[in-house]
């Protein structure tokens, strides 16, 4: 059992996400100078060449890839899609999980236009851009649900969806210290989405470094368990993890935006 003051800050995390907007968190996150393919230095073409080094560099690979805190954003598994054929999105509201249906069902009915991840990807695997509607059909093949995920739970998953000797590999990004109310609750998630993976299996986490809040939506401020790279070894260490590389982002002055106040990302 928690103590009650960890009950009542994870209340309060979950309350913060009431407000969450898919389409305003793309907009801040994954539209230019963030996510511009054209600049070497941008945010989201390093967290693609990172993605997909560790799915194709290193001996990652298995049946089934599970995606923790997925949110709107589709990004995190364009490389993974490739090496694994299940993928299960997951996140803890609804507006998301519906944003992420909108693109699977491919009906117009999501709010950013994944057509530049998908090329970028593509360039990455050594493929023509233009293969990019061949990956969007994998993606679409591969993606077995979008459920409900809670990871201060210690069981985050319904009981069901898993099979019983877990996933192969996890996929985070930007979630446990988004959605913590402080180190202690961060590292209690870790331990609980560690049990979802199976011995062996492996973890790929990108979160933010030095980041206190962030603006989930106009006006929808959520607080961040501010996170140095020390903390995230230590953090990985206690919960059980075998650190096998950590890379950092430091974020240069224009990709400053005020919509949070990071300054690293690291994965
Ligand atoms: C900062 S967003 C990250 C979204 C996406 N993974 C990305 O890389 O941009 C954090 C996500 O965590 C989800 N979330 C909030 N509370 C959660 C919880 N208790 N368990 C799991 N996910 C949660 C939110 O709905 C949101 O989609
Ligand atoms: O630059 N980015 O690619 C990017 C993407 C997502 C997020 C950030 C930065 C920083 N804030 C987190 C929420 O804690 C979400």
């Amino acid at each position: 059992m928690e103590e009650k003051g960890a009950e009542k800050g994870v209340a309060a995390m979950a309350a913060c996400y009431q407000g969450f907007d898919p389409a305003a968190y793309l907009q801040y996150n994954y539209t230019p100078p963030r996510a511009d393919f054209e600049r070497k230095d941008s945010i989201v073409p390093w967290k693609l060449a990172c993605l997909h080094r560790a799915f194709t560099e290193g001996d990652v690979s298995g049946e089934l890839l599970v995606d923790i805190g997925s949110g709107p954003t589709l990004y995190q598994v364009l490389s993974g899609c490739e090496v694994f054929n299940k993928v299960l999105l997951t996140d803890f509201l609804e507006v998301n999980r519906q944003e992420l249906r909108g693109w699977l069902q491919d009906e117009g009915g999501c709010s950013l236009d994944w057509t530049p991840y998908l090329q970028h990807v593509c360039k990455l695997e050594g493929r023509r851009p233009s293969a990019w509607t061949e990956k969007a059909a994998k993606l679409r093949q591969v993606i077995m649900d979008i459920v409900p995920i809670d990871v201060h739970c210690p069981q985050p998953l319904a009981l069901d969806i898993l099979p019983s000797a877990g996933a192969d590999c996890l996929v985070s990004c930007f979630c446990l210290e988004s959605v913590s109310p402080d180190l202690a609750a961060f590292i209690r998630a870790l331990g609980h989405i560690g049990r979802l993976l199976r011995p062996g299996g492996h973890l790929l986490l990108i979160g933010a470094l030095g980041e206190s809040y962030y603006f989930g939506g106009p006006g929808v401020k959520i607080p961040v368990v501010p996170l140095n790279e020390a903390q995230v070894c230590a953090s990985l260490k206690e919960s059980g993890y075998t650190l096998i590389r950590l890379e950092v982002y430091t974020l240069p002055q224009d990709m400053r935006v005020g919509v949070d106040d990071v300054s690293g990302v690291f994965l």
